[in-house]
């Protein structure tokens, strides 16, 4: 089952692994072709009822494979609206080689014919509402006709995600759907058919551009990708500050740092863009977990715990009790990962572990994370939550689903790396989901030092101004 915005993300990152949309559309319409041929016998009247978009192009495409059918094409407006180049290409081959193919100007002149089969092709995932015209009279023509009605990826009208039908949908007997099913053709009352395209499976295992573009969350807003709160410091400093710097390259709005007092003017003069909040005490204990606690809860605040804080045995008796008492999202990053095995929270949690933090949190003791994806898998399922594994390539798995991000470079094992990766994902929080969030933050920060190319002497402070650039979409 996959979702509209996951099917997107995978589209794009199979264009990236070299298997562009068209030949995509070149399967699809294959597939649509072999469906027909199950559906009817030869010498049977097709008409293809096409849109403007790609799932009119898978059409455009199936009619190059139906030669030994009656077949009439009908293309729902003005070629030059087709909207996109590939589905256009498609629209140009048939009306080259003399396919019957018919433009329809006027909603009043469509006339499907007395067919056996409709093939409906006018709109898939691209809908948004009702069918406007000439879409909403061709629906109606096919909902009326006695033909065998297939419909191309979902029936034209109907939400692939939800499965809500705006008015007048097509009332489809037969679904052709590509790569996996859609949460939506499930109510139907329509035999569904899934056809593999030929998405390469990487294009879902390895996180890639394409997940970049997809923002999953339901409480994000533009502009509003939250307040970041960092909870570290103490023994160290940098930790915290570069977590917090981050968060803020990252799309974060306002990042906090929260550490002892005797801290603040280091952690104060890194950076004029952090707002540092200093606790009257040598280093993080339970005497400050109900103000921080207050504070998170009642901002909302996306809480980093843990760069920096050492490991006192008061520090990680706040860190639990912190822990205990949160509901909101946090990342676990370094020492504070200990405390995660041992406590009951409400919280949802992104751990984020190095080899060695994940083997003494009872996790594989392995090099290559990678190979061990599945012991990851059945480590986050026995945790409870998000891990995110960081080696050469990061694994990142809730339990159920795992994703891997390979890229980066050599020079990411110096020190700080981490600190950036955990206040990445705290930003990416504030838009995603939580496994998207935490499948993309190492993309990004690995995409950074990519972009640095900086080999040996790479600093992770360098890594900060490369960040917006390595989130854009586009790159
Ligand atoms: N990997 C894949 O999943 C592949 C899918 N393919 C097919 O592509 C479509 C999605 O194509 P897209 O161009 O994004 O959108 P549509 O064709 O569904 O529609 C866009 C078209 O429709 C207009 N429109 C939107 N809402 C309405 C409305 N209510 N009434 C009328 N018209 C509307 C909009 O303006 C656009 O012009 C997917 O379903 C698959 O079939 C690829 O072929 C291969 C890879
Ligand atoms: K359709």
């Amino acid at each position: 089952m996959i979702t509209t915005d996951r099917m997107a993300a995978v589209d794009a990152n199979a264009a990236a692994l070299g298997v562009p949309q068209k030949q995509l559309m070149e399967s699809s319409g294959n597939a649509v072709a072999r469906a027909v041929r199950d559906l009817v016998d030869p010498g049977s009247r097709i008409a293809i009822v096409a849109g403007r978009g790609n799932n009119g192009g898978d059409a455009l495409v199936a009619a190059r494979f139906l030669d030994e059918f009656d077949t009439h094409t009908l293309l729902l407006g003005r070629a030059e609206t087709i909207s996109t180049d590939i589905a256009r290409e498609n629209w140009d081959a048939l009306d080259e080689a003399k396919y019957d193919v018919e433009e329809v100007q006027d909603s009043r002149a469509i006339g499907l014919g007395d067919p056996d089969l409709v093939v409906d092709a006018m709109l898939g995932t691209g809908i948004s509402g009702d069918l406007r015209e000439p879409e909403a009279t061709a629906a109606r023509e096919m909902n009326e006709s006695d033909a065998t009605v297939l419909s191309v990826d979902v029936p034209s009208g109907v939400d692939a995600d939800t499965g809500e039908g705006g008015a007048g949908a097509v009332e489809a007997d037969h679904v052709v759907t590509f790569h996996d099913s859609k949460p939506g053709l499930d109510s139907l009352d329509a035999d569904v058919r899934v056809e593999d395209i030929g998405i390469p499976a990487a294009a879902e295992r390895f996180v890639g551009p394409g997940d970049l573009a997809v923002e999953t969350d339901p409480r994000a807003r533009k502009g509003d990708s939250g307040r970041v709160m960092v909870i570290g410091g103490g023994p160290y400093t940098g930790a915290p500050a570069l977590a917090a710097q981050s968060s803020l390259r990252a799309g974060a709005d306002l990042a906090f740092v929260s550490i002892p007092e005797r801290v603040f003017d280091p952690i104060a003069g890194y950076a004029e863009d952090l707002i540092v909040q200093p606790y009257d005490a040598p280093r993080l204990g339970p005497d400050q977990v109900d103000d921080l606690l207050d504070t998170a809860t009642r901002h909302d605040d996306i809480v980093v715990l843990g760069p920096g804080l050492g490991t006192a045995d008061e520090t990680l008796d706040a860190v639990a009790e912190f822990l205990s008492g949160f509901d909101g999202r946090a990342v676990v990053d370094a020492d504070a990962l200990s405390v995660v095995p041992e406590v009951d929270t409400d919280a949802t949690l992104v751990c984020t572990p190095n080899r060695h933090e994940l083997a003494e949190m009872g996790g594989p003791d392995v090099d290559d994370l990678a190979a061990h994806a599945d012991e990851i898998e059945a480590f986050a399922a026995d945790l409870g939550h998000i891990v995110l594994a960081k080696a050469k390539d990061d694994v990142i798995s809730n339990g159920k689903r795992t994703r891997i991000s390979r890229v980066g470079t050599p020079g990411m094992t110096v020190g700080g790396t981490g600190d950036l990766l955990a206040g990445i994902t705290a930003a990416q929080l504030g838009t995603r989901e939580a496994f998207d969030a935490a499948c993309v933050a190492p993309y990004v920060n690995g995409r950074a030092a990519e972009a640095l190319d900086r080999g040996s002497g790479l600093m992770a402070s360098d890594l900060l101004d490369a960040i917006p650039e390595a989130m854009r979409v586009d790159r």
